[in-house]
């Protein structure tokens, strides 16, 4: 049977990569700041410009109304996402805009395509650093051309971590990320780490450098591509509780090994968060 999503796939690879240069042009020029839920939760013309041009781009190639999006910066205007069977693209258009206005060089392009609530591929494109990460169903997971596969250390007291701290500054929140932090170095491992940028987050772990990364608050348009990339790399994504991974929950574990994710997943102090489907 003709494979009827390659063609998706390969256009999402050439579109990340546009709106990377976008990206970095922009970065040279004065950057004007707006925030969202909180005054740390930054958002900028680029990002709005650069989704723009994904959406449009996309809806050239493939037909004005044949697919569904849900974009950071058009979707959170509207509220809740809600995911249907039909073809949908999840769309990060600036992963790390924290990053980008202060020339902290991680700053990604999302891309997930989801068909019939399965994720079907993700395209990561770190711009400053000019690295590809993409990853299909059943096809494996790349960083530019060559094959990339998770860690094979499961030493939990030889790991490296990653995790943020967001951009909820409530006391309760804050007291219980940084508590789990704590309690993470004191396993101990050898270090925690963030980039900053979720999607970036789990090409790391995808790529081998660490061994899991998880982050309560994150959205699925942060997490979509990066968990098709850690899945084909031998990598295993769940809940912060290590139930089922949900796409529209807004917490996310990932890892090299069940184990690894489990001996983590023991000294997170889960917090509530709202969903990005409004489901309760
Ligand atoms: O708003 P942005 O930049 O698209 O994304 C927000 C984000 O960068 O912030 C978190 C850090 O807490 C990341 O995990 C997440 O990807
Ligand atoms: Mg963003």
């Amino acid at each position: 049977m003709a494979d009827p999503w390659i063609e998706a796939y390969t256009f999402a690879v050439e579109i990340a990569k546009k709106a990377g240069a976008e990206i970095r042009k922009a970065s040279e020029s004065e950057i004007k700041i707006s925030t969202k839920s909180s005054t740390v939760d930054l958002v900028t013309a680029t990002d709005v410009r650069v989704e723009k041009i994904i959406i449009g781009a996309l809806k050239e190639k493939f037909g004005e109304d044949v697919h569904c999006f849900i974009g950071e910066e058009s979707i959170s205007k509207k509220g809740a996402c809600i995911l249907t069977d039909e073809p949908t693209w999840i769309i990060d258009p600036v992963d790390g805009t924290t990053n980008f206005v202060h020339g902290f060089p991680f700053v990604a392009v999302s891309i997930a395509f989801v068909v019939k609530k399965e994720l079907e591929f993700g395209v990561v494109y770190s711009c400053f650093e000019d690295k590809l990460y993409k990853g299909r169903k059943g096809q494996g997971a790349y960083c530019d051309e060559e094959s990339i596969q998770v860690s094979d250390n499961i030493d939990i007291n030889k790991s490296v971590i990653i995790s943020e701290f967001g951009t909820d500054r409530t006391p309760s929140k804050v007291k219980k990320i940084c508590s789990t932090m704590e309690r993470i170095l004191k396993i101990p491992v050898h270090g925690i780490r963030g980039t900053g940028t979720a999607a970036t987050n789990m090409c790391m772990v995808a790529c081998g450098a660490v061994e899991a990364f998880f982050e309560i608050g994150i959205h699925c348009w942060d997490v979509a591509a990066g968990a098709v990339i850690v899945q084909e790399a031998g990598g295993v994504v769940c809940d912060v509780d290590g139930g089922p991974f949900d796409l529209m929950s807004r917490r996310m574990m990932c890892a090299n090994h069940i184990d690894i994710a489990n001996r983590v997943i023991k000294e997170i102090e889960i917090f509530p968060s709202e969903r990005d489907d409004g489901q309760d």
